[in-house]
């Protein structure tokens, strides 16, 4: 997809003033509380990441402020999983910087950097499941690995821990018993979910935790994201394609576009962003700033 469309920025409301010296907002960032100076749960500034000489991400600037639940849309391969990765520490950018709670985790020491990534849950694509382990087995490694403590708890009271992640899922001890292939698309992304809260997170990465579900599974798993994230008092962010998901999980939105955050506003807007290259997106239009790169039959 190719486009020039100049970077928009979500507009202050009227009644805020222009914003202090280095509190500019940016497509990605959020004025009103950039204002007021609170330090953001994740800040990104200019990131770049190449794989050969194919650009993904072009100088992506993002805030993600405490407590909010941003969704993060974009068209496919336009590099929003690569996004969390590099948040994730799993992969490493090329160029800018990721501070968590104002710790940049690309240059901080090592123990640092893994202080400010064990904060972090992470509910993948395919939910991401051990295929050789039971479920249980499974949530038990992602406690071991996020909450360290649990290793020294006898194994009886570790199972307890396990099952009590399974049931915020609601997901009985049974389902521990088997195997992720014995389990629907659903159940697998609920399994995800629970071992995603495992050491209680207070960032919640989701990456397309509805994609492959019927709308009423979607709707389950909406609404347990919305719960957990709640529940925990956690900063999220979600990646989607499913626009309903997009304004029940978040507060707000941001469009990913040809390497950059192009725009960001209430997620309750991205029907009627304003923005064309937004709403092309969201409602689906073949015809607009977004060249579709598919050879169509566009005469009707
Ligand atoms: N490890 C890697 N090595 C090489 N290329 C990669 C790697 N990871 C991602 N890419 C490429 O980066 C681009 C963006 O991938 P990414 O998975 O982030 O897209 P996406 O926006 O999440 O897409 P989708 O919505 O379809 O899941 C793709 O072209 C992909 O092939």
């Amino acid at each position: 997809m190719t486009i020039a469309v100049p970077q928009e920025t979500e507009k202050a409301p009227p009644d805020i003033a222009a914003p202090a010296p280095g509190h500019e907002p940016v497509a990605g960032t959020s004025p009103a509380q950039a204002q007021k100076g609170t330090v953001p749960r994740i800040r990104i500034r200019g990131l770049c990441k190449t794989f050969g000489n194919h650009v993904v991400l072009d100088g992506v600037d993002l805030d993600v402020w405490p407590g909010e639940s941003l969704v993060v849309i974009g068209g496919s391969g336009t590099g929003k999983s690569v996004l969390l990765r590099c948040i994730l520490g799993l992969l490493t950018p090329d160029e800018g910087s990721i501070e968590i709670d104002g710790v940049d985790i690309l240059t901080a020491p090592a123990e640092e950097r893994e202080k400010c990534l064990q904060q972090i849950g992470m509910l993948f694509q395919n939910a991401a499941l051990f295929d050789s382990m039971s479920v249980l087995d499974n949530i038990l490694f992602g406690l071991r690995a996020k909450a360290p403590q649990t290793r020294k708890l006898p194994l009886p009271r570790q199972r307890q821990e396990a099952l009590e992640l399974l049931a915020q899922v609601g997901l009985g001890a049974s389902v521990g018993e088997l195997m992720p292939a014995e389990l629907s698309g659903g159940m697998q992304k609920r399994v995800g979910l629970a071992r995603s809260l495992a050491g209680r997170p207070s960032i919640q990465l989701f990456d397309e935790p509805t994609t492959g579900l019927d709308p009423i599974m979607s709707s389950v798993i909406n609404r347990l994201i919305v719960d957990c994230v709640k529940r925990l008092g956690a900063t999220a962010i979600t990646i989607t394609h499913d626009m309903e998901s997009a304004q029940v999980i978040g507060t707000r939105a941001a469009m990913l576009y040809e390497g950059r955050i192009i725009w960001s506003g209430p997620a309750d807007r991205l029907m009627d962003s304003g923005n064309p290259v937004v709403e092309q997106f969201t409602h689906g239009w073949l015809k607009g700033p977004i060249k579709i790169d598919y050879p169509l039959p566009l005469s009707s």
